[in-house]
């Protein structure tokens, strides 16, 4: 159960400036598609989900809903504002850094905006990253690029001298676009300016292709990652389908989520398995169920996601990036020589196509679905830092844009629920066992 202080959205304090976009909020108080800013969004959304709670319809959790409040917290005119991005690349980072220039320019009357190099290097002075002002015009097209225009970089970074960097600099809202490690660095630095008694609004706009933050419909990328990574199950399918004892092997990312695998695998239904970190497997049961399969059908795809069947690897000292996330071993390459030797083993013929598109899913510019997606958050992530939210992230939460304290966004990862809607789609559309035999 959550209970109303995990999901209250923290403050600098009271709004008694009029918004620039007050007038636009009148009609939107009694339509069925806007939340008011007085109302709440369900955490829950069965009705046995908020029967078991057992309390009064005013007394369920929920979440603070997002978008433009009547009166605001800063004044824009004496705004400063930073942007950051860190992490892994995600598309649509570019969109997100454009939508914010231009909201906070154009509606908001905002126009100091830096941005801030190669993460959270960027605040950092011995790492010399010149911070650049960012406005409209810098950032026109920026959205058709991959990639970040501020870089990004892996690695923690004291948050005092973070926070130095802010206060020297005069920044009164900083927007932080990344993952679960970045929103970890970002409650840091908002939890650093509470001490410090200053009044700057951290807001984080969370990324993430492999789709794990939690308490969001999902994230933003995560749509043309599995889209861009579908195409090479495509590629793996025709051309294992064309050869006799044909197997096409894909590995995609996904540490220790598997949804990028189990999407791509029901964009195209080519997939005959897909195996991810949440639901185990047993090397031999795969391997023989595989080989039946093709002798029986001709061919067959396997989609693996790159944190699956680790515990199938020899053991090695584990190895860390520089933001101290364990580097994987390569279950890819694992695979594709244990299936040689095992068809070898049974005299079964096999003509392996191993596919493995990397880093291609997340360097390519955001689909239209997601540029929208990205522009609403970035909307969104204005409105809360002008009204003086912080310590939160903006998100979508059954359709709806919702204010997200980070301490909740980080609390655990979202993941692939075996016993979930969408593991068993995959099921349904590959026909895998959904347990394996020995
Ligand atoms: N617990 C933490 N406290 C403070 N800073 C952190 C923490 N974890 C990570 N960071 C910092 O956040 C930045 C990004 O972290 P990380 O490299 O883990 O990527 P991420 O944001 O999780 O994105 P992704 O996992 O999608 O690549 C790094 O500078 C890292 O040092
Ligand atoms: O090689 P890098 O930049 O550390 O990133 C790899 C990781 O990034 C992710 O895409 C998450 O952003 C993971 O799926 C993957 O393991
Ligand atoms: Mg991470």
């Amino acid at each position: 159960m959550i209970s109303d202080d995990a999901l209250a959205v923290r403050t600098l304090g009271p709004c008694r400036i009029d918004s620039p976009l007050a007038a636009l909020l009148e009609p939107r108080r009694t339509t069925e598609h806007y939340v008011d800013e007085d109302d709440r969004v369900l955490l829950d959304d069965t009705v046995a989900m908020v029967a078991a709670h057992g309390t009064p319809v005013d007394k369920l959790p929920g979440f603070e809903p997002a978008g433009p409040r009547r009166k605001i917290y800063f004044h824009p005119s004496k705004v400063r504002v930073g942007i950051v991005t860190c992490g892994g690349l995600c598309p649509g980072l570019n969109d997100v850094i454009r939508g914010l220039v231009m909201e906070l320019t154009l509606h908001y009357g905002v126009h100091r905006i830096a941005g801030f190099r190669n993460g959270y290097q960027g605040f950092i002075a011995r790492y010399g990253r010149q911070v650049l002002d960012l406005t409209p015009d810098m950032v026109r097209g920026i959205n058709e690029d991959g990639g970040t225009i501020l870089g990004t970089s892996r690695g923690e970074q004291d948050p005092d001298e973070i926070v130095d960097c802010l206060e020297q600099m005069g920044i009164n809202v900083l927007f932080v676009i990344g993952g679960d490690g970045t929103m970890r660095g970002a409650l840091r630095i908002a939890d650093t300016v509470a001490e410090r008694g200053l009044k700057i609004s951290v807001i984080g706009v969370p990324k993430t292709i492999d789709n794990d933050i939690p308490y969001l419909d999902h994230s933003f990328g995560f749509q043309t990652a599995f889209a861009k990574a579908a195409e090479s199950i495509r590629t793996a399918h025709v051309e294992a389908r064309s050869v006799p004892g044909g197997v096409g092997l894909v590995r995609l990312m996904g540490r220790h989520s598997g949804f990028i695998a189990c999407y791509a695998a029901l964009a195209n239904t080519d997939a005959d398995y897909v195996l991810i970190p949440e639901v185990p497997f047993p090397l031999d049961g795969f391997l023989n169920h595989l080989a039946d399969r093709v002798k029986r059908r001709g061919h067959a795809v396997v989609v693996v996601a790159e944190g699956a069947g680790q515990e199938h690897l020899p053991a090695a000292p584990a190895r860390y990036d520089a933001s101290g996330n364990t580097m994987l071993r390569d279950i890819g390459l694992f695979l594709r020589e244990r299936i040689g030797e095992h068809f070898a083993a049974r005299g079964d013929e096999v003509y392996l196509k191993y596919v493995d598109p990397s880093y291609a899913i997340r360097s390519v510019p955001a689909n239209s679905y997601d540029s929208v997606y990205c522009l609403r958050l970035a909307h969104t992530a204005v409105h809360a830092a002008m009204a003086g939210r912080t310590a939160m992230v903006v998100g979508r939460w059954h359709g709806r844009f919702v204010n997200i304290p980070i301490p909740l966004a980080i609390s655990r990862r979202n993941t692939v629920d075996p016993n979930g809607d969408l593991w068993l789609s995959v099921l349904e559309a590959t026909g895998q066992p959904h347990e394996w035999g020995a």
